[in-house]
């Protein structure tokens, strides 16, 4: 029998449904709409892309959203002072800083500029570190993405053997860490690997849940999945043949038991958690 597809773009769909109902009480509540400021420095394409989505799925949920398009040559004070400037407006929630940056910029200092309060994408040193400790003020949006279809599918992860391929700052390791903790929707035995571990087949072929999160097109073959695993598809590669995952979903396809497609899959759940993370952030701010 094939994999069960694990369909994010449903569950995204039923997640902003909720959002919708908690963000009409939350306006009723306190006369104020949760707003999120985006960030897009430069023409970057598929930026543009996600940063559109993002904007059409707030107003959707009835969060507000402004823009702020800078140019390709922006400067690193330029966007610090930007930064400044919505840190200090209480109107403004949430910031969203979209990446990557162009090269002048320091991301990683642009990236601690966000106020902790408003960093609702939680790559703030501060909020890293409370994801560690286990006392997330925000949950990390692609992470909490790949949680959140496991929980709603009813994926046991408790016990289960999670191995995760890619070790990045935004995905692989807050996930590992995440997964690891004690507490609903983790307490798993984590595996991280990533570009220099060998014989990688000999961890993947170990897991109950697979997370591929490497950034490399069809990576994970049909030989790496211990049959009856659960296949998370981080990646979202373009290529000639349009938007592909990290895994070889047609050869994965008859061998694991669920799997999330791309597109489709993890992308627009991550949308979605940005969603919540204003939410959260507006219901902290406005305590
Ligand atoms: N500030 C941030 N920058 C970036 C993040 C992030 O979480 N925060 N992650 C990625 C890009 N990303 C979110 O911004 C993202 C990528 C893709 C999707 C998505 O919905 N994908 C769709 C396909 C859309 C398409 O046609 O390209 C899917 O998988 O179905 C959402 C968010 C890097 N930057």
């Amino acid at each position: 029998m094939p994999a069960q597809l694990l369909d994010g773009n449903a569950l995204a769909r039923q997640i902003r449904s909720e959002l919708t109902t908690e963000v009409a009480e939350f306006i009723e509540n306190n006369g104020v709409v949760p707003a999120l400021a985006a960030v897009l420095v430069g023409g970057d394409p598929a930026s543009q892309v996600y940063v559109r989505n993002k904007r059409r799925d707030c107003e959707e949920v009835g969060i507000n959203s402004t823009l702020h398009r800078l140019p390709e040559t922006t400067t690193q004070d330029e966007l610090l002072n930007l930064i400044a400037r919505l840190n200090r407006d209480d109107a403004i929630h949430g910031i969203l800083v979209q990446l990557p940056l162009p090269p002048q910029i320091d991301s990683r200092a642009i990236l601690e500029a966000v106020s902790p309060n408003k960093d609702v994408d939680a790559f703030h040193p501060e909020n890293v570190g409370l994801v560690v400790q286990g006392q997330p003020r925000f949950l990390p949006c692609t992470p909490a993405a790949v949680q959140q279809i496991l929980v709603r599918n009813n994926v046991s992860i408790a016990g289960q053997h999670v191995v995760v391929v890619g070790r990045s700052d935004i995905v692989g390791k807050p996930l590992a860490i995440m997964l690891a903790q004690r507490g609903p929707g983790a307490d798993a035995t984590v595996t991280l690997c990533h570009s220099r571990t060998p014989d990688l087949g000999a961890f993947t072929r170990q897991a109950d849940i697979l997370v591929a999160a490497i950034g490399k097109p069809k990576f994970i073959t049909a030989d790496m999945i211990r049959p009856g695993a659960t296949v998370i598809d981080v990646g979202i590669n373009r290529t000639d043949a349009g938007l592909v995952g990290d895994v070889d979903f047609e050869a994965i396809l008859p061998v694991a038991s669920r799997i999330t497609p791309v597109p489709g899959g993890i992308g627009p759940l991550t949308r979605v958690m940005l969603l919540v993370n204003t939410l959260t952030a507006a219901r902290q701010l406005e305590m």
